[in-house]
């Protein structure tokens, strides 16, 4: 199924190759062409693996985004080219470093050096009601991370969130580890769609979800 693109998101040819791209200043080495494309790489990016494997993330360019482990930039920077304003939290702080350097030349991209476990601490800096929160954490409590970030959500919102198996557990299967925490994120998310990320992420689920209006509060 072929689904449309987000606006200022375009299939263009590389090296005699079609492959996603974005408009923007380049970050990790990735090709560009003459008109100021640069290919986004699906094999280092879970949402470019989303948009590559045709899932419908319900994106169409503009969106208010929550990126949650923003690392130095590789997918948050290709996000920034096409949505509005892009919250990018990140923990560690020599990533966060390099993703500042990313933010200069894209003004609706703001890094934030904090935990996604603690919303609070970043609740005073980041608009309610956005349109998406993509998660990429590759933390253990995926669920929660999702669960205790909903209130950042529009009620028609989306979570675009890639849940890698080892980091809940290395031992247990894969499998085992997505169908519990796809329980555990139903608690406050109704999921849409869900996928394997394995031809471009080992070990990864893919994960569309949307808020259940019924869940009280935070936790
Ligand atoms: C797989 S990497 C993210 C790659 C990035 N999303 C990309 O595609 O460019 C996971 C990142 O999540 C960060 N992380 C893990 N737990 C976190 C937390 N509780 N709060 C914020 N960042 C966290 C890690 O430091 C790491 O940079």
């Amino acid at each position: 199924m072929s689904l449309d693109l987000p606006t200022g998101v375009e299939r263009r040819r590389f090296d005699g190759r079609g492959r996603l791209a974005t408009r923007g200043d380049p970050v990790y080495g990735e090709p560009q062409d003459a008109d100021g494309w640069r290919a986004w790489d699906a094999g280092r990016s879970k949402l470019g693996a989303m948009l590559e494997l045709g899932m419908d993330v319900g994106l169409v360019g503009g969106e208010g985004v929550l990126y949650l482990g923003a690392a130095s930039g590789t997918t948050v920077s290709h996000v920034a080219d096409f949505a509005g304003p892009t919250y990018a939290v990140e923990f560690a702080p020599r990533p966060t470093r390099d993703l500042l350097s990313v933010a200069e030349s894209r003004p609706n991209l703001f890094p934030l050096l904090k935990d996604a476990r603690e919303p609070r601490t970043y609740a005073h800096v980041v608009e309610a009601d956005l349109d998406c929160i993509v998660q990429d954490v590759a933390t253990r409590g995926q669920a929660r991370v999702a669960l205790r970030n909903r209130q950042f959500l529009a009620s028609d919102g989306r979570l675009l969130a890639a849940i890698k198996a080892r980091s809940e557990d290395v031992l247990d299967d894969p499998e085992t580890v997505f169908e519990n925490t796809l329980e555990a994120l139903r608690e406050g998310y109704e999921i849409l769609e869900t996928q394997r990320l394995d031809r471009f992420h080992d070990d990864h689920l893919a994960v569309v979800a949307e808020p259940r209006s019924e869940m009280a509060a935070e936790r």
